[in-house]
């Protein structure tokens, strides 16, 4: 079932447009992974979408509440630099958080004894959460945005200002949570998209430049490149190797003839053959699999 529906969305400050005419929809249960460089307008998108900016033009929809409907209360943020009152205690924060999102005291109580030990941290409860590694203070952070139960969590570069031991605890605590809730997460950086989101919405400069569920966009991506070496008339083998019916496009740098093909074993074994019939001069055949880092980098670099 359809979640949420983006149309046409575009957000400018002082007249300059950072996020350009941004369409997309995504589905109840995905955890989808927002991703592009610095800049690119990610934190801008999340923060509309939390009902924190207002659009300078668009259309933003939630399935199932209606327009009237402060949408607030449907989502759970956590803002890419949170700030914590480091003189409270973890389980007074929550309490605290679960108060401002009209919660009784007794069910912020509840909640919050509940969401620490979902995220690991409810042994430290009664410690201030000055004394916190960064790792607990997102995770904390996180317990806080989910408190009023949301449809839907939208996390801001969740772990990009962690060490690799913090990154790897929310992480493993996003896996969990993504069986429960929707997720949507901005990120840099592709192998924690890949990790653990089911669909990706590329961003760059304001726009979204490809989009769709992580299978897909590796299938879409995904090419090998065979490299040649051989002793001699590199050229004349490049020619040879682009009449086989596996290669698609060959070319050649610093001597080494690269090939690229859809179908690896297919254009191994046409290659192999005619080498050997012929009796190439071949010295190196080497597998080289582009990938959808490979997609992200051209995205990104243009
Ligand atoms: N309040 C603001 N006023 C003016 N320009 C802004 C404001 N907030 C963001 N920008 C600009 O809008 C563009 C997009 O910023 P945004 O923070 O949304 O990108 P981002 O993809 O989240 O980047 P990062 O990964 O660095 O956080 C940037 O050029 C930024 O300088």
């Amino acid at each position: 079932m359809t979640l949420l529906t983006v149309s046409k969305l575009s957000k400018s400050y002082d007249g300059k447009n950072v996020v350009n005419d941004v369409s997309f929809e995504f589905q109840s249960g995905k955890c989808i992974a927002l991703i592009g460089p610095n800049g690119a307008g990610k934190t801008t998108i999340l923060r509309t979408l939390a009902g924190l900016l207002k659009p300078s033009a668009g259309m933003i929809r939630f399935s199932g509440i209606s327009e009237s409907d402060d949408i607030r209360k449907y989502i759970g943020y956590l803002p890419q630099y949170p700030v914590f009152h480091t003189w409270m205690t973890g389980m007074e924060f929550m309490v605290y958080s679960g108060r401002l999102s009209y919660l009784s005291e007794a069910e912020s109580k509840k909640r919050a004894e509940t969401l620490l030990e979902k995220v690991g941290i409810i042994d430290a409860k009664n410690r201030r959460i000055g004394k916190y590694s960064g790792g607990m203070k997102q995770r904390l952070g996180i317990a806080q945005a989910i408190i009023h139960k949301p449809k839907l969590l939208i996390l801001d570069e969740p772990v990009s200002s962690l060490d690799p031991f913090g990154r790897r605890e929310v992480l493993t605590l996003m896996k969990e949570l993504k069986e429960e809730m929707t997720i949507l997460f901005s990120t840099h950086i592709l192998s924690d998209a890949e990790e653990i989101s089911d669909d990706l919405l590329l961003l760059n400069k304001g726009e979204i430049v490809e989009k769709g569920s992580i299978i897909d966009l590796r299938k879409k991506y995904q090419t090998s490149i065979i490299m040649l070496e051989f002793t001699e008339d590199v050229e004349k083998y490049q020619g040879k190797v682009n009449t086989l019916t596996s290669v698609r496009n060959s070319f050649i740098e610093r001597d080494v003839l690269h090939v690229s093909v859809s179908d690896f074993s297919e254009a191994k074994q046409e290659i192999l053959a005619i080498a050997v019939k012929e009796n190439w001069p071949l010295t190196s055949f080497t597998l080289n699999r582009a990938s959808l880092e490979d997609m992200f980098m051209k995205v990104v670099t243009n």
